[in-house]
């Protein structure tokens, strides 16, 4: 059994629970933030969005004393342009009182990052005040991602949603997603490899009505020079950043002019 499959087995027992609790509203009001994709689609340098990220399948422990308000704050001062949130507890060690308390501190948008395949998981984070949710194509079939797309944006949510490769990323265009993000960490493997970003880029149709996101195994500011290259607006970084002794600093460097594709 894969990774995925895995956390997507305790995932289908987390929404059982979740529906069986009723406790989830769905509620109306979305926080008042600014729209990422707005943001990245304006930027003319490569934005930021970086995770707050205690642990994970693949690296283990990575920052366990972090605290999310102190992270977060370093973060939005830097300039993010989103902050991403883990909230699944047993694969990644974070929560969704993490993504509130994230969500009350800082003014920029927020993900919530997790494994959602069903609609109680967007009400909840919507509740939690995630500004924008991710979906990934790998963990889902094509009618369900779809009907979870239309849920959550008829909601006023922004969804990220994530490919791996060609397949993938036709999946994602055939539902118009804006925000499209490609892993270069193999779910399945946890193999990273940049070259993923420039293979997908390649096949990526740029325009006005989409940006393209590069995600995991960003450690440098040469590695964000490399994807900016290959026509990425943005990078989602986790691990260097929980790691990095000065956060502001490194995220800062991270920054760099875009390279690609300017429309
Ligand atoms: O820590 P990294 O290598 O910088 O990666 C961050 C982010 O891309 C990664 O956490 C991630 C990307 N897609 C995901 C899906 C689920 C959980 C985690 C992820």
């Amino acid at each position: 059994m894969t990774i995925l499959e895995k956390i997507l087995e305790v995932k289908r027992l987390e929404v059982k629970q979740l529906l069986m609790e009723e406790q989830v509203v769905s509620c109306e009001t979305l926080s008042k933030r600014a729209s990422l994709f707005e943001t990245l689609r304006k930027s003319d340098r490569l934005e930021v969005i970086s995770e707050m990220k205690r642990a994970s399948p693949s690296k283990g422990m990575i920052a366990d004393q972090a605290d999310p308000v102190t992270q977060a704050t370093a973060y939005e001062r830097a300039g993010a342009a989103c902050i991403s949130v883990l909230t699944d507890k047993q694969f990644f060690k974070g929560s969704f009182d993490d993504l509130t308390a994230v969500a009350e501190a800082v003014q920029i948008p927020i993900l919530c990052k997790d494994f959602i395949i069903h609609e109680v998981q967007i009400d909840r984070a919507m509740e939690a005040k995630a500004s924008v949710i991710l979906l990934i194509v790998a963990a889902l079939d094509d009618m369900t991602l779809q009907r979870l797309h239309t849920y959550a944006t008829g909601k006023g949510l922004e969804v990220l949603v994530e490919v791996h490769n060609a397949k993938e990323l036709s999946q994602a265009l055939k539902i118009d997603a804006e925000l499209i993000g490609v892993n270069n960490r193999d779910l399945r493997t946890f193999e990273v490899d940049l070259s993923r970003t420039e293979e997908v880029a390649r096949i990526f149709p740029f325009n006005e009505n989409r940006v393209f996101i590069s995600e995991s195994g960003i450690m440098s500011a040469a590695d964000a020079k490399r994807v900016a290259s290959a026509g990425a607006s943005a990078v989602l970084v986790g691990e260097s950043l929980m790691r990095s002794d000065s956060v502001e600093d490194s995220l800062r460097s991270l920054q760099v002019p875009r390279g690609g594709v300017l429309l």
